[in-house]
């Protein structure tokens, strides 16, 4: 018992130092929605200040404590004037990358001035053993308790009570509309930056006579930093604290009763927060939900001469290059993989995740294990590793089914680090006995000797081929229809679903092919040595890489080379050491600047302007060829819908639908039914509940109660996408497009329906198909022929509107739900709309579901009507029949003013359900 209440004590300590770091993080996420992997470099800093100034220039403790404290609140300052602030519009992966790069720049520079060995430094904090309940603790542990308690509170107050605190949360949640009210967001995320890098600065030096001061020592409590803050949602300070402090003493336990299990202690806790974290989190966002900028896409088209010449000239430069300079070039390539395989994931699926040198080291594993233990031959260890890492990849998309963006980025980063402590560092399972990794001996490839030690070239030749082969994959998997559906993923989640793509098997599918590309980095580094030795695979280098992938161009197939060219031990390295003998020692730092500086430049990476630029001298060349693209492969539509295409006349029934949020009725008991052919109207006034009923009848909000169901099949309970396939197809009231996709692809992401073989089908032959029958005759109706090849941020709005029913209409629905279309449009538009909507039910033969604020526009079109108040349907008839029904009346007038009302009542003039 005793132990147990001593080590819960000593947990504690450990806890507020946790709690101290992570409410810098919460602080400068709050007020800048941006998570600083730099807090701990910068704590750093203050923490070297503080030391060189006391031990070395006589400085009294405290004024060194304040100049470091200082020191470390203008680096804030400037983090966010000279990089967050020039990337405000970027994405927010190119703004943690940023976070990131700033980090390097510290890091190297510390490196620089003070070597990367370990000083002990005496801190002021009185560390006598004392008593408590029982147990013997250090008292600084308890100073630091006190200290994390003090600050915790401090902020709370801060942020709930003064006119900054109030300032930061408007910004936050509102920018505009708080800059409207005076507010400068810049002043604000510059104090915010200010402020959470001093308390980086203070915690620094509060921690260092603890954990002892080294460039590294703060990036190990990072990760439980992380996991405090996540707990805490990143905005609440007192959970944060509490999230810290348990995290401390859970871990503190375990090292008591848990020590035979490598890593147990450190990987526990975090494992239980994600865990409950996904199980809180969303298959699908809520509705509304902030759609960021994302990173800029290229084509995937590979010009096969250039390949082969550029192929051809690489090779010749392997066979002629020197051993040093052929390691060189399989750095570069091997870390290429590795990018690689984060374009995939990131890129192309949008999910930040920071697992790739976890994954590769599993590949390594598995491929050194098959070789070592099993006797394997080299070719079919190489295919084990990538494709045993798959079913390991796909454990770590399981979180991305759930959560999404920083919360996604640290839980995998978590995932990799447990995996790293206790797989990689356990000697048990990574070592073989005498070597210091797997011992794998020298490799020979079908019966040439290839073993990296002898033949540095052949290996890098080896690798060569391997990259451009994995780089071909990946081009084919951009160009097909699965890569289309992993870019409608990234873009919009929710419209994704709505049009039957499976959000779940997308993103699963991203992280399988991307962790088969990651382990392949993973085996030909293990293998280039005659043992595999798992310090290559720390899984904190998965943040420089995620760095490097959105330097090179996180959506361009070139970008893995650029941004490996970066990092040290590459090409770019060692070309840095030619132009200025010596310089490889200043490379990190100047690799760190010219990261910032790139990325300052160009937030869409080298890549995207290599791409314009390519894109332009083609045109150029090439004009008379693209107009004839443009004109593009597609067929003359028919006359009128196929049969063969025509949507199964299905009928539509909603019993008892109730939908709740919290204490909130939003539809109670709602029943109708639509049948095929026939426009139903649903109207009400704003707040009725009619978004709401549709939300429900499509399956993006689980209702309390109720059922629907589509011809014989019972869709109650059944998710988006499959609703969606079954033939419920709807619109959304904020359009919801695919924004950095062509008309074109937006209308393919909405008519594929390719099988489960063309996933795999995909990578090596992605197939092109003239869009469908009946999408063609959509495309003339809606009078798109002309923007197919436009993207849709360049369309008018009434275009955009118009669009976003053609894409519904594209699934071929048997019953299409439109909420809102006319919002915005003018009167001819909503008039050649309405004959729009009239025309998919009589000739398209689909049942149609209007919900729509122009009652005119309903009452022309509308075969039946059913009326919402309050959740409940108040009526339901033909439109002269609702026209004339006394509760509609009450209703509509009661969203009046008694003058209107009274105007309303006596004719058809005022009438507001006429009108
Ligand atoms: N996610 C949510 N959480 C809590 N309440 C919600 C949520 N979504 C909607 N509501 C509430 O449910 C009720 C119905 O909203 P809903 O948006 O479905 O109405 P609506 O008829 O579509 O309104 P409008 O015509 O303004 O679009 C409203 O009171 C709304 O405030």
């Amino acid at each position: 018992m005793d132990d147990i209440l001593r080590f819960a004590l000593l947990g504690l300590g450990l806890g507020a130092l946790y709690a101290l770091t992570a409410q810098g993080i919460v602080l400068i996420y709050r007020g800048s929605g941006v998570l600083n992997f730099a807090h701990g470099a910068i704590g750093m800093t203050a923490a070297y200040v503080q030391w060189e100034l006391a031990t070395q220039h006589g400085v009294p403790y405290w004024t060194a404590v304040g100049c470091g404290v200082l020191v470390a609140g203008l680096l804030g300052v400037l983090t966010h004037l000279l990089v967050m602030r020039p990337l405000r519009r970027a994405s927010s992966l190119a703004r943690l990358v940023g976070t990131l790069a700033v980090f390097i720049v510290l890091t190297a520079a510390a490196v620089k001035r003070y070597g990367d060995s370990v000083q002990l430094v005496p801190g002021k904090l009185p560390s006598d053993l004392v008593e408590v309940a029982g147990a013997t603790v250090s008292e600084d542990r308890i100073w630091l308790l006190a200290i994390a308690i003090a600050i915790t509170v401090a902020l709370h107050l801060l942020y709930k009570r003064s006119l900054f605190g109030l300032g930061t949360t408007a910004v936050a949640e509102n920018q505009s509309a708080a800059s409207s009210l005076g507010w400068s967001a810049d002043l604000i995320a510059a104090a915010n930056w200010g402020l959470g890098s001093a308390l980086a600065g203070l915690t620094g030096i509060l921690i260092v006579p603890v954990i002892g001061l080294s460039v590294s020592g703060l990036t190990t409590l990072l990760l439980s930093a992380l996991a405090a803050a996540l707990v805490g949602r990143f905005s609440s300070f007192p959970v944060t604290l509490a999230g810290g402090l348990v995290i401390g003493i859970v871990q503190s336990e375990l090292t008591r009763f848990g020590t035979d299990v490598t890593g147990l202690a450190g990987s526990v806790p975090f494992l239980v927060i994600a865990v409950v974290l996904v199980a809180r989190g969303r298959a699908l966002p809520l509705r509304g939900t902030f759609l960021d900028r994302l990173p800029a896409l290229g084509t995937g088209r590979v010009r096969p001469v250039a390949l082969a010449v550029a192929v051809a000239v690489a090779l010749l430069l392997v066979a002629l290059s020197t051993p040093q300079w052929a390691d060189a070039i399989t750095n570069t390539l091997v870390l290429s993989l590795i990018i690689l395989s984060i374009v995939v994931v990131t890129g192309y699926a949008g999910q930040v995740s920071l697992a790739a040198y976890a994954l590769a080291g599993t590949g390594a594993f598995i491929a050194g294990h098959a070789v070592a233990d099993w006797g394997w031959p080299f070719e079919l260890a190489l295919l084990a590793g990538v494709l045993g890492t798959v079913p390991i990849g796909l454990l770590f998309a399981l979180p991305a089914v759930r959560t999404r963006g920083v919360n996604l980025a640290i839980i995998t980063l978590g995932l990799g680090t447990t995996l790293e402590v206790m797989v990689f560092q356990n000697t048990d399972l990574a070592t073989t006995p005498g070597s210091d990794g797997i011992a794998v001996g020298k490799q020979t490839l079908f019966g040439i000797d290839i073993s990296g030690v002898d033949h540095p070239q052949r290996y890098a030749a080896l690798v060569l081929l391997l990259f451009v082969g994995a780089a071909l994959v990946v081009a084919n998997l951009r160009r097909s229809r699965t890569g289309r559906r992993l870019i409608a993923v990234r873009a919009n989640e929710r419209a994704a679903a709505a049009l039957g793509i499976g959000v779940r098997a997308t993103k699963l599918y991203a992280f399988g092919v991307s962790a088969a590309i990651a382990a392949l980095a993973g085996v030909l580094t293990g293998f280039r040595s005659t043992s595999v030795v798992f310090t290559d695979f720390a899984s904190f280098d998965s943040i420089t890489a995620l760095g490097l992938a959105v330097i090179g161009g996180v959506g361009f197939l070139v970008g893995p080379l650029f941004g490996a060219t970066f990092a040290a031990g590459t090409v770019g390295a060692r070309f840095g050491d030619l132009v200025v003998p010596g310089l490889s020692e200043w490379m990190p730092l100047i690799g760190g600047i010219i990261l910032l500086l790139t990325l300052v430049g160009n937030q869409d990476g080298i890549g995207q302007g290599l791409g314009k630029q390519t894109a332009a001298v083609e045109r150029k060349l090439l004009r008379k060829r693209s107009d004839d693209r443009a004109a593009g492969p597609q067929a003359t539509p028919p006359e009128s819908v196929p049969d063969a295409h025509r949507a199964a006349p299905l009928p539509l029934r909603v019993t008892g639908l109730t939908v709740r949020y919290g204490g909130v009725v939003a539809v109670d008991d709602l029943s109708f039914a639509i049948e095929p052919g026939r426009v139903t109207g649903l109207i009400g006034p704003n707040g009725a509940g009619k978004t709401s009923a549709i939300d429900a009848v499509t399956g993006f909000t689980r209702p309390a109660s109720g059922a629907v169901h589509l011809g014989d099949r019972d869709l109650t309970g059944t998710s988006v996408h499959l609703r969606a396939r079954a033939g419920l197809s709807r619109s959304f009231q904020s359009l919801e497009l695919f924004e950095d996709m062509t008309v074109l692809d937006n209308l393919y992401a909405a008519c594929d329906r390719p099988g489960p073989w063309t996933y795999l089908k995909d990578l090596i032959r992605p197939g092109s198909r003239p869009l469908p029958g009946q999408v063609l005759v959509a495309v003339r109706e809606f009078g798109l022929e002309s923007s197919l090849d436009r993207s849709v941020g360049d369309l008018s709005y009434g275009e955009r509107r118009l669009l976003a029913i053609a894409r519904a209409v594209a699934t071929s629905p048997s019953v299409l739900l439109l909420d809102e279309p006319a919002a915005g449009l003018s009167d001819d538009e909503t008039r050649e709309l309405a004959r729009l909507v009239r025309r998919l039910a009589e000739e398209w033969g689909m049942g149609v579901l209007l919900v729509e604020h122009d009652v005119d526009m309903v009452m022309s079109v509308c075969d039946q009507v059913v009326v919402l108040d309050f959740g409940r349907r108040i009526s339901v008839g033909t439109p002269d029949e609702v026209r004339a029904d006394p509760a509609v009346r009450a209703a509509y007038l009661g969203d009046l003013s008694p003058e209107e009302a009274e105007e309303a009542v006596p004719g058809a003039e005022g009438d507001p359900v006429s009108a």
